[in-house]
């Protein structure tokens, strides 16, 4: 998205103003989210990265760096983008099941704090790559700790059955060959287990998992420096309003009293939707409102070109009619322009009364959002709010 506006105050007539749909960040809030994460993890002398796959935006970037968050990365092209941005290579973190030798190499030319690895023949091939350069490479070892993290099918990675993460029944081949690797540094171990997870609880049966493994290598006499307990923490879609900040103080309590590391270790995490979920919004005007069978279809000129997940999770965000002075509530399925049936934004959703021209916003779209928007049926690039 490319055209970028600035205003300090969004008003109705700012809306009137200009084009429709755009996204827009309420700056404020992100800084607010930020320094309560930042505080509830001193505490216990936890560090974040933030993972940048959630949102890319160079603004909401700068900000991150600025509140001296360390950044996880998914490609090389995040690499790039966060030591553009100014984090220090000591803070990148650098994930992913896939990594090819071109975005490898460029972890290994920024001596990045750590490759997240995900399988044996990867650490085989980070190997050879920084033997050709005559470097060192830090890696942790993401271990798949076979935890349910009940949340939605396509958000959940820590179960055995999905492609992420080096099953347990791998470590002996593993630790049997680390003498082999002579160009790399076992440093950490890292465990992400999905996203948008609410309950406390998988995050207490993350926390034992990694305490058997951690005792694991710790017997094996493998010091480890850090661990890295990944993201996943939710944000309220129901109630952004009233919840627009989640709970740190609770979710790095949780690690607080069941974690047991060893007194040397470090503490990492890499949250991406808490810090920015809910500061972003898609702005969207009512093209049409057309009556179907059983419903009435409230067309918006927003689609799942710029808003992806209700179509792929079936995800759910608050839509709320923001111009509309009608006392009645009327139900609608709230569709986009996109020509697939699975473009909609939600089913039944209840707005005042509805007609062609109004202003819908839809909440808490700050993560995962413009970063999965797509150029499908020749779609605008759109501008870009950001409200301080
Ligand atoms: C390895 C890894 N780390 C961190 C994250 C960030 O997760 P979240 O946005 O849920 O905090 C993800 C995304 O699920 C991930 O796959
Ligand atoms: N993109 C997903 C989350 C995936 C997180 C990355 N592993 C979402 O919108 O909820």
């Amino acid at each position: 998205m490319t055209d970028f506006l600035v205003t300090n105050k969004m008003k109705k007539k700012d809306f009137i103003q200009h084009r429709t749909p755009f996204y827009s960040y309420d700056l404020k809030l992100l800084k607010e989210t930020l320094e309560e994460a930042k505080s509830a993890a001193k505490k216990y002398d936890y560090h974040i990265h933030y993972a940048l796959k959630a949102n890319s935006n160079d603004r909401i970037l700068k900000i991150i760096h600025e509140k001296e968050f360390g950044a996880d990365c998914v490609s090389g092209n995040e690499v790039k983008k966060a030591l553009e941005i100014g984090f220090p290579s000591s803070k990148i973190a650098f994930a992913g099941v896939g990594k090819s030798d071109e975005e490898i190499l460029i972890g290994l030319a920024n001596d990045i704090f750590a490759f997240n690895c995900e399988s044996i023949e990867e650490i085989d091939v980070i190997n050879q790559l920084a033997k050709g350069q005559n470097k060192m490479a830090r890696i942790a070892l993401r271990l798949n700790p076979n935890v349910d993290a009940n949340t939605h099918k396509y958000i959940t990675t820590g179960l055995e059955e999905n492609k992420f993460g080096i099953n347990s029944w791998e470590l002996n081949n593993l630790i049997d060959r680390l003498p082999s690797w002579a160009n790399i540094e076992l440093t950490g171990l890292h465990f992400h287990i999905g996203s948008q997870i609410t309950s406390m609880t998988p995050f207490k049966n993350l926390c034992i998992r990694v305490n058997e493994f951690n005792t694991w290598f710790r017997e094996r006499n493998i010091h480890i420096q850090h661990l890295n307990l990944g993201g996943g923490l939710g944000i309220d879609y129901h109630e952004p309003e009233k919840n627009p900040i989640p709970d740190f103080e609770l979710f790095f309590g949780v690690f607080n009293q069941f974690l047991q590391p060893f007194s040397h270790q470090e503490i990492h995490f890499e949250l991406g939707r808490s810090l920015v979920g809910n500061c972003g919004s898609l702005n969207s005007r009512v093209l049409y409102i057309k009556k179907g069978i059983k419903t009435n279809f409230a067309i918006l000129d927003a689609g799942m070109t710029e808003l992806l997940r209700p179509a792929i999770y079936q995800a759910y965000h608050f839509i709320e009619n923001v111009t509309s002075k009608s006392e009645n509530k009327e139900f609608y399925d709230v569709v986009g322009p996109i020509c697939e049936s699975s473009d909609c934004f939600g089913k039944k959703i209840e707005l005042k009364e509805t007609k062609r021209g109004d202003y819908i916003k839809i909440h808490s779209t700050g993560a995962y959002g413009e970063v999965m928007s797509s150029k499908y049926n020749l779609r605008e690039q759109n501008p870009v709010f950001y409200i301080e």
